[in-house]
């Protein structure tokens, strides 16, 4: 066996030595890692950069199998499966996290091996402390950095709440639950003036009936059965910073005649009190039910609509921004990660393509306890479908065409390939019942008309 690796390092020395330079060119004073593994699953080409960040020697790793020199997942599975892969990976000791971006090559059609590109990424709490330093290279304020997200439909969310920011208007936030209403919230009264003054959020459709006036506004000692001593209210306790009345839409509309109050008049009495407490408070309300629906219903004032109305956000739900899937996806399995002792995991990607196909329903907060869910249960590296609770996978099953599921080239039920032949018959017969011409089907295929229409006679594929 050994003899057989040194073999191979012999008869292929001259291939290795011209890569080397170029691979030295390209790679030499990159500051990622860079990894090259050749078919044969030999380490053919690691940099500086590469040696560095794992602390193994060129001479250690040059030549010798992957299989059993490096326990890197991402790696092994990209070689195995001939895909690009992208994922993390952790390296314990030094507490870093590198983006490992791997890309398979070819030789015209035979598999050479593959690269794969290790990328640290910043702490989130370094980003946080070099923004705060150097405020003017940011383009959005360090509190909404917390938000990820690339979509157009989130940045507009942002771009809007960064100017809300500025002002002390009445925010309305809507959006399915789940979706970041409150995390929006906060990142306004974060980015906004009065950023070290409170922060109280409300749930106005958790707090029973009965209490949600003593919640608000506080009350005074014995002004009921149970008002054992005076209470300072949710209202109070924001002066001087924000107020966040989560699901407003869900406020009893007696209620909201004394919110409006607050909102025109900026003062308000305890419950059982006589006296008119000032107060200065931002509001921003959330809702995810549709506040016109309930004003025409007569469940919701229009006078207080139009107050908090001042500036609307909406924030969109995870299935009109399914490209931010993958990266809440990462950016949990790191947090969840950190938090439990859990190195990240990588998505299969079918995986990825079942999370595109699902609604989610419970948006983000039902992806990141999918994440915590799996980061708890899955032992092996990669998260696969089966892993996945059923109506998430079912939806992969369901919606992803058969076609698009298989790679380009597929194992028999038998287990084994089929003949060059057999391949060559089924993609003439596609690229003819796709394009529906010799022509059509050679200008794809990279063929002369001639040599497909010669192609259609041998297997009897035209009349
Ligand atoms: N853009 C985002 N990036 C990262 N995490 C997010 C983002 N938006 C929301 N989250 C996370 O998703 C979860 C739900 O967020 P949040 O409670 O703000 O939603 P909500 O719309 O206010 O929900 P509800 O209507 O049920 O109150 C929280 O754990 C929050 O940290």
């Amino acid at each position: 066996m050994r003899n057989s690796k040194v073999t191979f390092i012999n008869t292929d020395i001259k291939f290795k030595e011209f890569n080397k330079q170029i691979y030295d060119q390209l790679f030499g004073k990159m500051s990622d890692g860079v990894l090259v593994i050749n078919s044969s699953g030999l380490v053919e080409y690691l940099n500086p950069s590469y040696q560095k960040i794992f602390g193994v020697s060129d001479f250690a790793m040059k030549g010798r199998s992957i299989y059993n020199t490096i326990n890197d997942d991402i790696v092994l599975t990209s070689l195995k499966n001939k895909k690009n892969l992208k994922g993390y990976v952790y390296h314990p000791e030094k507490n870093r996290k590198y983006r490992v971006i791997t890309s398979v090559f070819f030789e015209e059609t035979l598999f050479k091996g593959i690269l794969a590109i290790y990328h640290e990424e910043d702490s989130f709490e370094t980003f946080y402390r070099k923004s705060i330093k150097d405020n003017k290279s940011l383009k959005i304020n360090p509190a909404f950095a917390y938000i990820i997200g690339n979509s157009k439909e989130i940045k507009e969310a942002i771009r809007i709440a960064e100017k809300a920011a500025k002002t002390n208007a009445t925010v309305l936030i809507s959006g399915e639950t789940g979706t970041g209403k409150g995390v929006i919230a906060e990142a306004i009264h974060k980015a906004s003036q009065q950023w070290d003054k409170p922060f109280v959020k409300v749930n106005c459709a958790a707090i029973p009936y009965n209490l949600l006036e003593s919640e608000l506004f506080g009350h005074e000692q014995g002004s009921f059965t149970g008002a054992i001593k005076k209470k300072i209210g949710k209202f109070e306790q924001a002066n001087g910073g924000t107020i966040f009345l989560d699901e407003i839409g869900d406020m009893p509309i007696d209620m909201q005649v004394k919110v409006l109050r607050v909102i025109q008049e900026k003062e308000f009495e305890r419950v059982g009190g006589n006296e008119s407490i000032k107060c200065d408070v931002r509001i921003i309300a959330a809702t995810h039910r549709n506040l016109k629906e309930l004003m025409e219903q007569g469940l919701f004032r229009e006078d207080l609509y139009y107050r908090l109305n001042v500036i609307p956000i909406y924030v969109p739900s995870l299935k009109e921004r399914k490209e931010d899937i993958i990266d809440l996806t990462y950016h949990y399995m790191n947090k969840i990660g950190k938090e439990i002792g859990v190195l990240p995991k990588t998505l299969d990607r079918e995986v990825e393509m079942a999370f595109a196909s699902y609604d989610w329903p419970g948006n983000i907060r039902e992806l990141k306890n999918l994440i915590e869910r799996l980061m708890l249960i899955v032992d092996h590296s990669i998260i696969r479908l089966s892993d996945l609770p059923p109506e998430i996978s079912k939806t992969y099953e369901l919606n992803i065409p058969k076609l698009e599921r298989k790679s380009l080239i597929n194992f028999n039920l038998d287990g084994n390939l089929a003949s060059m032949e057999e391949y060559e018959k089924e993609i003439i017969k596609l690229a003819l019942d796709k394009y529906g011409s010799f022509n059509g089907a050679a200008k794809v295929l990279g063929l002369t008309h001639k040599t497909v229409a010669a192609k259609a006679r041998k297997y009897n594929l035209i009349d």
